[in-house]
């Protein structure tokens, strides 16, 4: 492929076989951060037009497109807006870090019940924040999960760190789990994460090759899974998109790079190699 490549074998190797058998291929990729560029307010977080239409373009050369997410399936359909998008008619869309999912063929939603904890956590939640000063927060309902935001503050930092405990004990109360991400804490249902939604959906398609493309901290599972699928024999290609924000994911990818910009113009750059073949 010409223009920037993977710097690591392992990547290299795993680009040839793209290459060499694309409709072998799953191309994986994460929304915010990767897809849609970071923004304040999470409803208005479109996927980058460009991005979109090499996607597009790739439906008919790739063996599976998939996103792997933390918003709701639903969600993510609508800012991607991969149900109008030609050429993606057999994608999936794995919401809430695989919990629920789309199917582009049929239209297809796939979405288990809430979990009675979250229901309570709406509750309690801007109470807790309102005894902390913390009313400016944004609350995203996101169903069977809740973000809590700070990007919005004048300090998202020192907001973000006031928050850690307080909603630990809060998820702890109920059984759910508090994780970071970028200026937001997820609270949701263990059980499941990135790396278990990829590692089925690569065993349901049978496919024999895989990329995946993320930018946060939800994602590590992720980049887990495909080394493993590496020591197994499979190549596996890691893009991270990288930003100020987060560097977990840096040093462990093939590829570095600069934000969903640059997500959407390798996308573009590898339609064009495949379909120069
Ligand atoms: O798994 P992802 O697709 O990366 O989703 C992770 C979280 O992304 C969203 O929050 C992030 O993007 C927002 C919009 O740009 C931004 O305002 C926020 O600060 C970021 O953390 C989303 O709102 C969360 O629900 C996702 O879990």
């Amino acid at each position: 492929m010409s223009g920037t490549g993977p710097v690591s074998d392992a990547g290299i190797d795993a680009m040839r076989t793209v290459m060499d058998r694309p409709e072998q291929t799953m191309l994986a990729l994460d929304f915010d951060g990767t897809l849609a560029p970071i923004i304040d307010d999470p409803e208005h977080a479109h996927a980058d037009p460009t991005a979109v239409a090499a996607l597009s373009r790739l439906g008919s050369m790739l063996g599976s497109i998939v996103v792997i997410t933390g918003r709701p399936a639903r969600t993510a359909v609508r800012l991607g807006g991969f149900r109008a998008a030609q050429g993606l008619e057999s994608m999936t869309v794995l919401g809430q870090y695989g919990v629920e999912r789309w199917d582009a063929a049929g239209d297809r939603f796939d979405l288990p019940p809430t979990p009675e904890g979250i229901t309570h956590l709406q509750e309690e939640l801007p109470g807790l924040l309102a005894g902390l000063g913390l009313d400016g927060v944004r609350i995203e309902d996101k169903g069977r999960a809740i973000g809590v935001h700070t990007r919005e503050l004048e300090d998202p930092a020192t907001a973000f760190d006031q928050l850690a405990e307080p909603l630990a004990e809060l998820a702890d109360r109920y059984d759910l789990k508090l994780e970071p991400g970028k200026n937001v804490w997820e609270i949701r249902a263990p059980g499941i994460d990135k790396g278990d939604a990829l590692r089925a959906i690569v065993a349901e398609t049978g496919v024999s090759c895989i990329i995946f493309a993320g930018d946060d901290l939800g994602d590590l599972p992720a980049f887990r899974a495909v080394e493993q699928f590496r020591t197994e024999g499979m190549p596996g290609l890691l893009v991270c998109s990288a930003s100020h924000e987060e560097d977990a994911l840096t040093e462990l990818a093939d590829l570095v790079v600069d934000g969903p910009s640059g997500v959407a113009e390798w996308l573009d750059r590898l339609a064009d190699s495949l379909a120069a073949r």
